[in-house]
């Protein structure tokens, strides 16, 4: 259960996933993030909202770029250091989220790898930003 080490890594490299937000996932994060707010859960009230209708946390995307880069790229072992959001536009319930992670700068020293993170529902925007990780070294072998 090793994901790429610091030495594997080159820039433009590049995972993504695809995951569709479903109610359920919207009333599970609620309920382990402790975030109600009724935008998310009533319909009744989120109609009332510019909106119109339910939209999907955006701490929820972001759980998505968590997971690509914690499965994916670097993979397992890559522990976040920093992470941008700009949330863009509302994910509502139902649509397909895209997210891609793409390697942007390596710090040898430090063994810290910059990401672009992006996701998308239809091949636009909702939510940009920028993920710093720490990225396990691949181990000496000792003679
Ligand atoms: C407590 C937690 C709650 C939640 O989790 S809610 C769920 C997460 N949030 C969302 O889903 C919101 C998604 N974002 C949007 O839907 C849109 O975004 C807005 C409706 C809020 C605004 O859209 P529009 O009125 O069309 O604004 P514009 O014309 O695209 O941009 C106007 C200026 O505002 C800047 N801007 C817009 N969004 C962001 C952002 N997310 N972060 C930083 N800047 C933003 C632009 O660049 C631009 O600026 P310039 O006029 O200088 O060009």
């Amino acid at each position: 259960m090793q994901g790429l080490f610091f030495e594997d890594l080159t820039v433009g490299q590049s995972a993504e996933t695809t995951k569709i937000v479903g109610t359920a996932d919207v009333e599970a994060f609620a309920a382990v993030s402790g975030d109600t707010n009724p935008v998310h859960l009533d319909e009744d009230y989120a109609l009332t909202t510019p909106f119109q209708g339910r939209i999907a946390h955006g701490m929820l995307s972001a759980a998505y770029i968590s997971a690509v880069l914690g499965t994916k790229l670097p993979g397992p072992g890559a522990i976040y250091l920093n992470q941008s959001l700009r949330f863009r536009r509302p994910v509502k319930i139902g649509d397909p989220v895209v997210t891609r992670v793409t390697v942007q700068a390596l710090d040898e020293r430090r063994a810290h790898a910059t990401l672009a993170t992006v996701c998308q529902v239809d091949g636009k925007t909702v939510v940009d930003g920028e993920a710093v990780v720490m990225v396990p070294r691949r181990p000496t072998s000792r003679v």
